[in-house]
């Protein structure tokens, strides 16, 4: 079992109730805006302190309010590409790249800069700052930042949003080669019916 979340959230007045266990590959997490998407991966990262429940990944239990287990963010091992990217925007992407390896505990790290740059073909990139960068081309490289810092999941919020039909291929595509070939359970916010249709192994459905 990949993941395995039974939580309650809370955000302002608002209780988020998600319950879901997904075997590997791509689960797809769906639900009208507001309904608690990205309120969810940010309780799966350790950004959110949910008010009970629990939160196992690929077996480790990352947050048990029974037992009091709340692991922090920086010990989940947890790879997350956000809606924003948040790249640093006076680094250039190599200086990204590398926030992400340096972070990393060494045992963990499974890529080095060049492979995961050639990974997702970002190699003439390396040199540029992220605001010189497209949509589709920054995005990889927050996906490569997420990659290097030697995760065992990745959490990603609507990665496809704001592309144009080829940049969002180009970004299914990396998805799908980390899913073959680097075996990484990924959770992944979509709206996009047709999307999560390609690309999700599983569809869970989050009602406000
Ligand atoms: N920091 C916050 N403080 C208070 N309420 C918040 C905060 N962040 C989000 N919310 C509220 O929590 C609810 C869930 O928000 P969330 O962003 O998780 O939903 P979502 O399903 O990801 O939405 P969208 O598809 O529009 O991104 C919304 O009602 C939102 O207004």
């Amino acid at each position: 079992m990949s993941f395995d979340i039974d939580v309650t959230l809370r955000r302002g007045e608002r209780s988020i109730a998600c319950r879901f266990t997904a075997p590997a590959g791509v689960t797809a997490l769906v639900g009208p805006s507001g309904a608690g998407k990205s309120s969810v991966l940010e309780a799966v990262a350790g950004l959110l302190k949910p008010v009970s429940g629990r939160i196992v990944v690929g077996g480790a239990m990352l947050y048990d309010s029974a037992a009091g287990t709340n692991l922090a963010p920086e010990h989940r091992a947890c790879g997350m590409v956000f809606q924003d990217l948040r790249l640093f925007p006076h680094r250039r992407v190599r200086d990204n790249l590398l926030y992400g390896y340096r972070l990393a505990p060494p045992e963990r790290r499974f890529m080095g800069l060049e492979e995961a740059a050639a990974f997702l073909d970002i190699a003439p990139l390396l040199d540029r700052r992220p605001r010189t960068l497209s949509g589709g081309e920054a995005q990889r490289v927050a996906i490569g930042r997420a990659l290097l810092s030697g995760p065992r999941f990745l959490l990603m919020d609507e990665p496809l949003t704001a592309l144009d039909d080829a940049r969002r291929e180009a970004i299914i595509a990396v998805i799908e080669r980390i899913r073959a070939e680097l075996a990484l359970p990924i959770l992944l916010v979509s709206h996009d019916r047709g999307d999560v249709a390609r690309l999700a192994d599983q569809v869970v459905e989050l009602r406000p």
